[in-house]
């Protein structure tokens, strides 16, 4: 079973107080929201494979790591995922990006696939999804899917706030996945809506409603 792992640093959650405010406009929660994805990046990055490297310094030769494989993929979960991409480019920033395109139906909480461009080789690539909210877990679901159907194997899925609904629903779906968020919050409204949460994260990102 992957893991399911709460980043509680000091500063992601002091930065989660702020956008979780209902007063906090566009213009900052789209930094803060990037804010906390790099900071979410370096805890995600931890076990990321090494190789050893012989390199010469101006004094001497040094045996060093490096980052071994090919390039990172992440992958937003449009729209609100793309709040979180720049945020995690500033740790990675070779990394390639995908897109995949879902929304959820108002009335059945089923998402809906409507976009997906991926860099090749996705068998032989790690893989962050991401996604500011996992409420129900349906739309990280069929985004694992839509990976997984293109040869993807190495993947973790990032959001800042979780419901537990959707971390049992993902993890019985995808047990391979691991899964990190800044927060695991309480329960799902009868309207699928994140309780506390901070709302509609993709509405709050770009000042749509
Ligand atoms: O776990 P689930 O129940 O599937 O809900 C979570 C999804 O809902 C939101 O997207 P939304 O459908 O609002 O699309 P948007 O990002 O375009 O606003 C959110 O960004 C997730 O993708
Ligand atoms: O609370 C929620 C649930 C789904 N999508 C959001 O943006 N917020
Ligand atoms: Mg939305």
């Amino acid at each position: 079973m992957g893991k399911f792992k709460v980043l509680d640093h000091p500063l992601i959650q002091h930065k989660l107080s702020i956008i979780r405010n209902k007063d906090c406009g566009t213009r900052e929660f789209r930094e803060v929201v990037n804010e906390i994805a790099e900071l979410m990046a370096y805890e995600v990055s931890r076990d990321m494979p090494l190789e050893d490297c012989v390199i010469e310094t101006p004094i001497a030769k040094a045996k060093m790591k490096r980052l071994a494989g090919k390039k990172v993929v992440i992958v937003p979960i449009l729209r609100a995922g793309l709040g979180m991409v720049d945020g995690i480019l500033e740790l990675i920033p070779a990394a390639k990006v995908g897109h995949v395109g879902m929304y959820r139906d108002e009335k059945t909480l089923k998402p809906v696939e409507y976009f997906v461009k991926m860099p090749d080789d996705l068998a032989s690539r790690e893989i962050l999804i991401v996604d500011p909210m996992l409420a129900t877990g349906g739309s990280s679901i069929m985004a694992v899917d839509a990976l997984k159907k293109r040869g993807a194997v190495n993947i973790k899925f990032v959001c800042l706030v979780a419901a537990p609904e959707g971390v049992k629903a993902l993890r019985q779906a995808h047990p391979d996945v691991d899964i990190f968020a800044a927060a695991l919050d309480d329960h799902l409204n009868e309207n699928g809506y994140i309780v506390p949460g901070l709302g509609d994260a993709g509405d709050r990102l770009f000042g749509t409603k």
